[in-house]
């Protein structure tokens, strides 16, 4: 754990530590925060730094972007140190995604598995798309991501996927790829669901609506690290000083 002084004239501005700071997103929000008048970077953690080093920091916003492992070890140290949680990691644990509920109770938690708006906002058009096309529409939902992601398929995809589910109505399954043991056409109430994993990939995210003699492509690609970490940033001062509670990308921009 490295602590970063204090500098002259911090006091108005939001506090911030990194978790997983020596990760791809890390780094990222590290020189991000350097650059931002109104942040002032505290701390940061990566793996076998003690998370009780944030009790030093009540008041300040612990920024996640780690591991299952990390996110459950934050959760369980914040709330006791008063600092509120933005948390992007994904591919999460039942023991991580109960943790993060129980300090919701205590501390302001911000949670996205996508912090960029361009995806909230595909969010909100397959929602509409899928409730105006009606249930004649197949959906069959591609990401794509480099080649050292872990989780699959990613956690805006299974998030996508909920959405897609919900505004279908009818509980449909999802469907994770297709095996060739399983010769059977595809059944009307599902939601396929496929990762690809390769070279650099920031994150493609594309839900196709596949009709009879027509299909729409809804797709978002992220060109640069930046994006996620400038959402995450903005998050951060958005629930600095806010009350405890469970937040959002839909509280952040609205829809
Ligand atoms: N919501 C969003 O918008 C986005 C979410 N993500 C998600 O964020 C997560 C991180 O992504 P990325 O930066 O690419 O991954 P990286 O593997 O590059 O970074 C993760 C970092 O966390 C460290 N770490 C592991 N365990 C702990 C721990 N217990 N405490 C603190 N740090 C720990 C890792 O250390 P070590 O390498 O030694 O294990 C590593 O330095 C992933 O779950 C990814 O899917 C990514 C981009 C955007
Ligand atoms: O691991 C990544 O890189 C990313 N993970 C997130 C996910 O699993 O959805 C978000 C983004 O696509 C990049």
């Amino acid at each position: 754990m490295m602590s970063e002084d204090t500098r002259d004239g911090a006091a108005s501005r939001t506090r911030v530590a990194i978790v997983g700071s020596a990760g791809k997103m890390g780094q990222a929000l590290i020189r991000l925060v350097k650059e931002d008048a109104e942040l002032e970077l505290v701390a940061v953690l990566d793996q076998g730094d003690p998370m009780s080093a944030l009790g030093a920091y009540p008041g300040a916003v612990a920024i996640d972007f780690s591991t299952p492992a990390g996110t459950l070890a934050l959760a369980e140290t914040a709330p006791g140190a008063g600092v509120a949680i933005v948390s992007g990691t994904t591919g999460l644990d039942d023991a991580a995604v109960r943790a993060l509920e129980a300090a919701s109770r205590i501390v302001p938690v911000f949670t996205a598995s996508n912090m960029s708006v361009g995806v909230h906002v595909l969010g909100v058009l397959i929602e509409r798309a899928i409730a105006m096309l009606g249930p004649d529409f197949d959906l069959e939902l591609i990401e794509a991501h480099h080649r050292r992601k872990v989780d699959a398929p990613s956690g805006t995809a299974l998030t996508l996927a909920a959405i897609a589910q919900s505004a279908r109505g009818g509980d449909p399954r999802l469907v994770h790829g297709r095996h060739p043991d399983v010769r059977a056409a595809r059944g009307r109430d599902e939601v396929g669901i496929h990762a690809v994993r390769g070279g650099d990939v920031i994150g493609d995210h594309t839900l196709l609506l596949l009709g009879d003699g027509e299909r729409l492509e809804l797709t978002h690609r992220a060109t640069n690290r930046d994006l996620f970490a400038r959402g995450a940033l903005r998050a951060a001062r958005w629930v600095a000083g806010r009350g405890a509670g469970r937040y959002g990308m839909r509280d952040l921009v609205g829809e």
